[in-house]
């Protein structure tokens, strides 16, 4: 067995050797050597060492290290006051652009609002940062169709977002009939190629809180797609591999999914491990196990529909810890790594970049990011909380250790 090991792992090493003097000789791929735990992995069952060859892959040191363009988040929730005061900077130091939820209390229902709150995010960034905020409008059954010109013509407003009424944090005033109250809207963001994001989850108390995703796609996406078939949807932190086969059986570039690192790293047994974790409570709540694996399936197969959306939805402790917690799961700090180590296991890490860095833009018609970060296999501990001026909050896997750190040296 050992000695099996060692002959393994020399012959890794003299193929990395070989694979590298060819990349010095014809400089025609940025170079990757799999550090030797993965090359026996990779080995164990075939009869000699495959040393795959990843673009942008390097091991320096027998460490893993991915280098990557800087990823965007395409759904993220910055609040305001001290709370996004506190949150910015934990997106801001990974993430180079991202669409900002108009979820606030009141809600950014108007360009005026949207450009008020860019303003509010633009005044707390950390200095040396160029994190730009993508801003989005809040469709409710009032919104006019006027309004969408005038986000388009702002040239900061970049999508608008539907919440279902009481589908989920502060939609209170969302919409409570798409088709009765809102086909000028969607018709006018139709002529101007504006997005809808949708929260797709109906809200009758009579459908099962684990089905209404999967009816939400039957009731209101499926004829919306038929209605207005040029209208660009983004399904937004889907759950379900209901939500997968739907966007999949949508023409490419029409419809996208976002995919939170919860959604592909938990299944709904962590709402109750150990008791009750309301820190893994969001919305859509957690599902079973073969939607998780339908997901991950999904986002590393390589398909350019589904892009990263962390839903970062941070909520100070007390609100979380309480009788009547609220739903959201800050996890800002550490979806990078979540995202990284979903890949590796899926042995897609090649396919990591276009998730995080390529769909995204590709979708909203928008520049790729020229900026590279470096993902290295260099475990950290996640803080226990973040404190602020008013309390804590607490990321997801809080007091764990990590694989994966995100760095731009
Ligand atoms: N995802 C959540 O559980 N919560 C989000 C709202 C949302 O994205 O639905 C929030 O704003 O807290
Ligand atoms: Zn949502
Ligand atoms: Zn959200």
């Amino acid at each position: 067995m050992f000695s099996a090991f060692r002959e393994i792992y020399f012959y890794g090493c003299a193929w990395a050797i070989l694979l590298s003097l060819l990349d010095l000789f014809f400089q025609n791929y940025d170079l990757l050597l799999i550090c030797h735990d993965l090359v026996v992995m990779q080995t164990s069952n075939l009869p000699f060492p495959r040393v795959r060859v990843l673009e942008h892959v390097k091991v320096k040191s027998m460490k893993m290290e991915l280098t990557i363009a800087q990823p965007d988040d395409w759904h993220l929730h910055l609040r305001d006051g001290d709370l996004l005061e506190a949150v910015v900077p934990h997106s801001a130091k990974h993430f180079g652009r991202a669409i900002v939820m108009p979820n606030l209390k009141p809600p950014i229902t108007t360009t005026v609002a949207a450009i008020a709150y860019r303003e509010s995010i633009l005044k707390v960034l950390p200095s040396n940062c160029d994190f730009t905020p993508l801003m989005t409008l809040y469709l409710t059954d009032a919104t006019k169709p006027e309004e969408i010109r005038l986000a388009r013509e702002s040239g900061v407003v970049y999508a608008v977002k539907l919440y279902p009424a009481g589908a989920t944090t502060n939609s209170q005033d969302g919409v409570t009939d798409l088709f009765g109250k809102c086909m000028p809207v969607l018709e006018e963001m139709v002529k101007h190629n504006m997005p809808l994001l949708v929260h797709g989850e109906v809200t009758s108390p009579e459908v099962d809180v684990f089905d209404r995703e999967k009816v939400f796609i039957e009731t209101i996406l499926t004829p919306l797609v038929q209605m207005l078939p040029e209208l660009k949807i983004v399904m937004e932190h889907i759950t379900t591999m209901d939500a997968v086969k739907f966007v999949e059986s949508c023409p490419e570039g029409s419809i996208a999914a976002t995919v939170t690192p919860q959604h592909i790293v938990l299944n709904r047994n962590s709402l109750f491990q150990g008791g009750l974790q309301p820190h893994n409570y969001c919305l859509p709540v957690l599902k079973r196990e073969t939607h998780r694996q339908a997901i991950v399936s999904a986002v590393t197969s390589g398909s350019k529909r589904f892009f990263l959306g962390t839903d970062s939805a941070p909520h100070e402790k007390r609100k979380k810890e309480c009788p009547c917690g609220c739903a959201g799961i800050y996890n800002a700090p550490v979806a990078l790594s979540l995202y990284a180590k979903v890949f590796e296991e899926a042995n897609a890490l090649d396919k990591l970049e276009a998730f995080t860095s390529f769909n995204g833009p590709d979708f909203y018609g928008l520049p790729r990011n020229k900026t590279k970060i470096k993902l290295r296999k260099t475990p950290w501990k996640v803080p226990e909380s973040f404190s602020y001026a008013s309390g804590n909050i607490i990321p997801m896997f809080a007091g764990e250790t990590l694989e994966w750190s995100p760095s731009f040296d």
